[in-house]
């Protein structure tokens, strides 16, 4: 199986550089290298080349598009692609590393001798044989899994073979012809794969069985409650409670408890081609539906067990600025918590659908051997969320489909939680009732920059076992020097239409309701004791939120107040608490330099408004 999704070989080429037009800054030229899966292609670039066009070449030599690039130097991520490769302090012979986001998600054709045609998504870890129970039961009396055959350029496909070993192009749309009693043949058309599956009329059995590895001696389905961690086990799921006052709601028992049944009948868990850390998709007890995503946090980007490649931090500091590697999954959780209901916070409503629809989220530790051991296999931390049924990402779609109240409850979530990963491969598209576009957030591992760097002490040793097993690690417990907390905010939404329209009185009045100090209390009884630089972020983000929708204000307006306009100048955000702080004296409480900041806001916004 394809894990990473594109195998690159060896290569010795290089990429050249293009004639620079008459008056452009020709900066000056360098040789950068390009670090892929295994291979280490050299670059000649000008210091004055911006990201994009970085990515542009890359994409013209190699064929990854743009989008699905990540660069990261010096174990940052050149996230900004206006911003030129100088800005982000890349010399000659600096190495990045690019890390391909690849779709999860294969689009299949399928169409019926009579016409009939019909389209839906498969993860591409998914072999053929998932495929083929997928649309008899999409399509029941059409298919007969058992006599069925599909062939690909003549070859006949195997049930085992996986759907992106078979469409190696990334861009490839599998087309299923099917007939219901001839042979069908596949060939190749330009980027497109025609697949034809031998379909007889259907009045009989499907079989749904799965293969299904050892370490299940009892095959019945069964709902006891199956005792955890036996010695005998190799595998495990449970939560991780820090505060004994805390009761798990069921839907978190459910998420849990059906994850364990899913390993129970030795269904691996099966690791996402997309993202930067390990992300692995976890099965249920059929085999046929994903129920949940672990993200274990010594798999995060720059950590020591991250499947991608990338370097190690040195300094603890994760992808981001102010953020810290192996936290992920505590702002993962954070991101769940503080997403209220519109009926108010979960304890008084025991609603679990949040405003802004974060997936259900939780810590756990889990024991499994098919999660990246490079030694040997260990338990794990990390954050367990609820899978979401998607059609893809935004990435995937126009957003003019989308419509302003989704848009807008993503932006009060960013807002709020100083989010800097907010790229629309992060947010999932689904279909409401109204067959209306729904938005998912995820991925929130890099919400609240600086905000769980006191954790529970107990939280620390397990983090900092977990990332340097057996020896003392500093990395993972240290707190990082000099936040810059809100450098790297980046919201996506922020180029849409959507965010130009004012919010709805409804999302008003929840943002009215927001209160930062009751978070700050909510994640203290979670066992996250923030520090005081956090919290102040988390206050500061609020208070902004909640000033610039008094007066008025867009998404638009507020969220660019967050964000830089360009890599090296600051935003209004930070220009605002820097005022604050010059204004205090040394000392002052948290109280006055809030209201320091409080007034300098208001300022700020009248000018913004006006
Ligand atoms: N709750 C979910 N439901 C469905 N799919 C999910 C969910 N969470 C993650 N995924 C899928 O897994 C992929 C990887 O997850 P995610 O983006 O969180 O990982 P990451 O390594 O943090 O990525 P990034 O590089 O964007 O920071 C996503 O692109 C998405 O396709």
């Amino acid at each position: 199986m394809s894990s990473a999704g594109v195998v690159i070989s060896p290569s010795r080429d290089e990429f050249v550089l293009p004639t620079p037009g008459r008056g452009q800054d020709l900066g000056e030229s360098i040789y950068i290298y390009v670090a892929m899966s295994d291979s280490m292609v050299p670059m000649r670039v000008l210091d004055s080349d911006s990201i994009e066009s970085v990515k542009l070449r890359i994409q013209s030599y190699k064929g990854f598009v743009v989008k699905k690039q990540k660069l990261v130097c010096g174990g940052r991520e050149l996230a900004r692609s206006d911003s030129l490769i100088r800005d982000y302090g890349v010399t000659d012979g600096n190495v990045l590393h690019l890390v391909l986001r690849l779709s999860d998600l294969q689009v299949i054709n399928v169409r019926t001798s009579c016409g009939k045609e019909f389209k839906f998504h498969v993860e591409r870890n998914r072999d053929v044989g998932y495929v083929k129970r997928q649309i008899a039961k999409k399509k029941k009396g059409l298919l007969d899994f058992d006599e069925e055959e599909i062939l690909c350029n003549g070859e006949r496909l195997e049930d085992q073979r996986v759907i992106n070993d078979i469409c190696k192009n990334n861009d490839a749309v599998i087309h299923l012809f099917v007939r219901k009693s001839a042979k069908i043949r596949a060939r190749p058309v330009e980027k497109n794969f025609e697949l034809s599956i031998v379909a007889s009329e259907q009045n009989g059995k499907t079989d749904y069985n799965v293969n299904r590895e050892s370490g299940c001696e009892n095959d019945e389905e069964s709902s006891l409650v199956v005792p955890r961690k036996p010695p005998d086990r190799e595998f495990w799921v449970e939560p991780i409670i820090l505060n004994p006052k805390i009761e798990l709601p069921p839907v978190i028992w459910d998420l849990i408890d059906s994850t364990y049944e899913g390993l129970d009948r030795g269904n691996y868990p099966i690791r996402s081609s997309e993202g930067t850390g390990g992300a692995y998709f976890m099965q249920d007890a059929s085999g046929n539906k994903y129920l949940s995503v672990f993200k274990p946090i010594d798999e995060e980007p720059k950590a020591v067990n991250n499947p991608r490649g990338l370097p190690l931090s040195m300094d603890g500091e994760g992808l981001k600025k102010g953020t810290r590697v192996g936290e992920g999954a505590f702002r993962e959780v954070a991101a769940y918590i503080l997403d209220h209901p519109k009926s108010g916070p979960r304890s008084y409503s025991g609603e679990d659908k949040g405003f802004a629809g974060v997936p259900t989220t939780v810590l756990v530790e889990c024991l499994h051997r098919g999660f990246n051991h490079p030694e040997s296999v260990k338990v794990k931390i990390g954050s367990l969320q609820m899978f979401m049924e998607n059609n893809g990402s935004c990435e995937d779609m126009g957003f003019s489909a989308f419509p302003v109240e989704e848009v807008h409850k993503i932006s009060v979530l960013d807002i709020r939680m100083a989010n800097a990963d907010r790229h629309a491969g992060n947010i999932l598209l689904s279909k409401g009732e109204d067959g209306q576009a729904v938005l998912i957030p995820i991925d929130h591992g890099y919400c609240l920059p600086e905000s769980v760097s006191h954790l529970n002490s107990l939280l620390l040793l397990l983090i900092a076992e977990t990332m340097c097993p057996g020896r003392s690690c500093h990395q993972a417990t240290q707190g990082l020097k000099g936040p810059r907390v809100f450098e790297d905010c980046t919201f996506e939404w922020l180029y849409w239409p959507q965010a130009r329209q004012p919010y709805s009185p409804e999302t008003a009045e929840y943002i009215e309701s927001l209160d930062a100090e009751e978070d700050i209390a909510l994640l203290n009884f979670y066992g996250w004791d923030l520090p005081l630089e956090s919290a102040r972020i988390l206050r500061i983000s609020t208070m902004l939120l909640k000033k610039g929708v008094e007066k008025g204000l867009t998404p638009f307006a507020i969220g660019s107040i967050m964000c830089r306009e360009t890599l090296n100048k600051e935003s209004v955000i930070e220009e605002i608490v820097r005022e604050a702080e010059d204004s205090v004296l040394p000392g002052t409480s948290e109280a006055v330099f809030l209201e320091a900041v409080s007034q300098i806001m208001d300022r700020r916004l009248e000018e913004i408004a006006k």
